[in-house]
């Protein structure tokens, strides 16, 4: 049997005296889109940390691949919530910064993102700098340098969190199209329920900190996701019931 691409069991981590993540458990499998929803401060980031190496789990597993997870050669292209373009590289050579960072040559890195620029709605802005561009096309120029790097897995930190509800509305069934057409296996933390409930396959909810997973959510909705019809009600239906458990810890406190 294949082994999921990703797999954590009872993972523990925190900060010096600060616990922050209790007992998370989670699979991702193969092309999955999974995403780990929780409220502001819950561990959601430092998740990605320990994924990233930059943290140690003080207890659990995680493997990749069904082998320990080696963060030296790491299978990750992750995408920060800001976008960190570079203001003073035109966006052609910001979108081959993660490929240089691995030895390939601008001259190279750039011939493998140009073909790519027109599938990510940036043609003709490849000789621009990153303040020319509107926030979606900075977000766009940011995936276009994280999966690029062509790794098994990309890490989604809040990407769309800066943008408008308009823009990010946008940005969400264009990512879902994006990742039916490459089948990308890809992780997003967030903590915007509908983002979650339109591009996931499988939903993660955090309580808050120290963060255990209080609910697992499945969403079996057809694909491209849409807001009308039997399944445009379906998912406001799961979107409130998310809601509702989100909410939950916080009953009986005044706002
Ligand atoms: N380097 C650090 N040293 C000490 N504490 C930290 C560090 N990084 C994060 N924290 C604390 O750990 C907790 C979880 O932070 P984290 O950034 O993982 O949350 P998050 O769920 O991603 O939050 P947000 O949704 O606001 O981005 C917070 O209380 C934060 O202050």
């Amino acid at each position: 049997m294949t082994p999921p691409r990703l797999e954590l069991t009872g993972i523990a981590a925190g900060y010096a005296d600060l616990p922050v993540l209790q007992d998370i458990s989670l699979t991702i499998g193969p092309g999955e889109f999974v995403s780990i929803l929780g409220p502001s401060g819950a561990g959601k980031s430092t998740l990605f940390r320990l994924l990233t190496g930059a943290l140690k789990p003080a207890r659990g597993e995680i493997l990749f691949d069904g082998r320990p997870l080696d963060t030296g050669s790491s299978p990750f292209a992750f995408m920060p919530q800001r976008d960190a373009l570079m203001p003073w590289r035109r966006i052609i050579d910001n979108t081959t910064l993660g490929l240089e960072v691995q030895g390939i040559s601008r001259h190279q890195a750039r011939k493998r993102v140009e073909p790519l620029f027109d599938e990510f709605g940036l043609s003709g802005f490849e000789r621009h700098y990153p303040s020319a561009l509107s926030g979606g096309m900075r977000q766009r120029a940011a995936l276009l340098r994280t999966v690029v790097q062509n790794r098994p897995m990309l890490l989604l930190d809040e990407p769309f969190g800066a943008l408008d509800a308009l823009t990010r509305a946008g940005m969400h069934r264009w990512l879902e199209n994006m990742w039916m057409r490459h089948q990308w296996t890809a992780m997003l933390v967030t903590h915007d329920v509908r983002e979650a409930v339109h591009l996931s396959d499988r939903i993660y909810v955090l309580s808050p900190r120290p963060a255990a997973i209080i609910e697992v959510v499945d969403i079996p909705l057809p694909r491209p996701r849409v807001r009308t019809g039997v399944a445009g009600a379906e998912a406001a239906r799961i979107e409130t019931a998310i809601l509702d458990t989100l909410l939950s810890p916080y009953e009986g406190q005044s706002s």
